[in-house]
């Protein structure tokens, strides 16, 4: 019997073409500004300047009198100009009156009163002889930034500290690189979001983290909606660019650029994915990937220039097409490169399973992956303890030869290949020879 593209040995892309494809086919998102408060984490895509004097005017830096010449001073009102030998209160941060040449402390004044028993202002208390000097405990005007000079140069990933200056200098927007807004589409009707699930219901394992690892892969998670097995409910909710908000009187989210739906990939029941994309007017990009788990990813683009990617409905499959067409795709709109494909010697022999790439978990043990215990496409555990991912070529992998692996969006990189060498070569020979050939239960080292 022949496969239809998408059944696994003869899916239309191999993993390598799959993931080039997902960068392929996607374009930067223009730069726009964002308000401050969104503007974290983001690549500035134009300098930012000083649209005016940082400070925009000379200001104290103490509680105490702005003063003119020396003491003893004349008490006058705050914000009058200051003639010599006058003074008045002012606080820090407060505006030097015109005329006032220096800041007196609270501590080094005080008040008393001349011959004619008029309040006025004399050296006391704590101060120290010369004081005040002109200019002492002045902020002067600009001398942070004059007006145009670039605050912050393009190309800068913006910290909390860059937003606060662009805030100080009296920015509300700042010009960022485009990020891709992703909405969720979570579906199933045995999918339960709570609770232990009885037999025949399972947990939903995507909505308390798949949001997490889009914004580790370059993206913005956005809303997410859980649909039942229901085709007008799929139809209707990839219609719908603009979901009502969860809150009420809570602003809309933007046009998402990627929605990413969990589940219902499979050929075999109603298919709903590829028949949504077709009503909609939508093409296939990726229709099936010879890898295991994960096969039956999809990829689409719809005409308003949305792209869907539908990830396999078993936990494993998911993560692995996420992976594998997500990473690349959100990668391409954000501005960023293809990560390359790095690798790791192989701990274990693996057999031949002509047509497909095998994504495999695995753990480092001295030096050499191990494929994970635990790794079946519906299964966790195995990815939650592991280093990385190997990506198995078809042919297999002898024991000790370098693999194809990537690192996991939130683990370390992988090690540089020689540097696992050098381990390996210092690994006491015994253990070296009794490496294993098949998965390895690690619980003992988790411990
Ligand atoms: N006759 C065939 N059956 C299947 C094939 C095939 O080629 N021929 N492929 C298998 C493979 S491989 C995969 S992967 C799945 C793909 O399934 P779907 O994407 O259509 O997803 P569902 O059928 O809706 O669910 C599959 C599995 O995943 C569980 N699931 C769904 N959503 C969640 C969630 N949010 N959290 C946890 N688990 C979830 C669901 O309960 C099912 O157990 O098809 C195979 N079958
Ligand atoms: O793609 Mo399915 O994941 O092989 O389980």
């Amino acid at each position: 019997m022949t496969e239809a593209p998408g059944q696994g040995h003869n899916a239309a892309h191999t993993w390598h073409e799959a993931r080039q494809r997902a960068f392929d086919v996607a374009a930067p998102i223009p730069p726009s500004p964002v308000p401050l408060k969104a503007a974290l984490g983001r690549t500035l895509a134009s300098d930012a300047v000083a649209i005016q004097d940082m400070p925009h005017y000379a200001s104290s830096a103490m509680d105490g009198w702005a003063v003119n010449g020396t003491g003893p001073w004349i008490l006058v009102e705050p914000g009058h100009r200051l003639a010599p030998h006058q003074a008045s209160p002012i606080v820090t941060g407060g505006l030097i009156p015109p005329g006032g040449k220096a800041v007196l402390r609270t501590e080094s004044g005080v008040i008393t009163t001349d011959d004619d028993g008029l309040p006025i202002l004399a050296l006391g208390g704590a101060a120290k002889p010369g004081e005040p000097r002109n200019g002492q405990h002045i902020r002067k005007a600009a001398e942070e930034a004059a007006e145009g000079d670039v605050l912050l140069k393009a190309g800068t990933m913006l910290n909390p500290a860059h937003i606060a200056l662009a805030a100080l200098a009296g920015l509300d927007e700042l010009e960022v690189l485009g990020k891709p807004l992703v909405r969720f589409l979570l579906t199933g009707a045995e999918v339960v979001t709570q609770g232990v699930p009885v037999p025949g219901k399972v947990r939903d394992t995507f909505g308390p983290q798949l949001g997490a690892v889009v914004e580790l892969l370059g993206g913005i998670a956005g809303e997410q909606l859980k649909v039942g097995d229901n085709y007008d409910d799929w139809l209707a909710a990839l219609q719908d660019t603009e979901p009502e908000p969860a809150e009420p009187y809570a602003a809309a989210e933007p046009p998402a650029d990627v929605v990413i739906s969990t589940g219902g990939t499979g050929r075999s029941g109603t298919d709903h994915f590829r028949r949504a994309v077709a009503e909609l007017g939508g093409r296939l990009l990726i229709d099936g990937i010879a890898m295991r788990p994960g096969h039956p990813a999809v990829l689409a683009e719809l005409p308003d220039g949305r792209f869907v990617l539908g990830l396999p409905g078993n936990p494993l499959a998911a993560m692995m097409a996420l992976f594998t067409v997500g990473g690349p795709l959100l990668a391409a709109l954000g501005h960023g490169k293809l990560e390359e494909v790095g690798e790791v010697p192989s701990g274990s022999m693996i057999d031949a399973d002509p047509g497909r790439t095998r994504l495999m978990p695995f753990k480092l043990v001295y030096g050499l992956a191990s494929p994970a215990q635990h790794a079946g496409p519906g299964m966790m555990r195995g990815l939650a303890g592991a280093d990385g991912v190997m990506v198995v070529p078809p042919h297999g992998v002898q024991m000790g030869e370098l693999v194809p692996a990537f690192p996991l969006p939130w683990g370390r990189p992988l090690p540089s290949p020689k540097s696992a060498e050098g381990k390996q070569r210092k690994a006491p020979a015994r253990q070296q020879k009794k490496a294993p050939s098949g998965p390895v239960d690690w619980s003992a080292l988790e411990a």
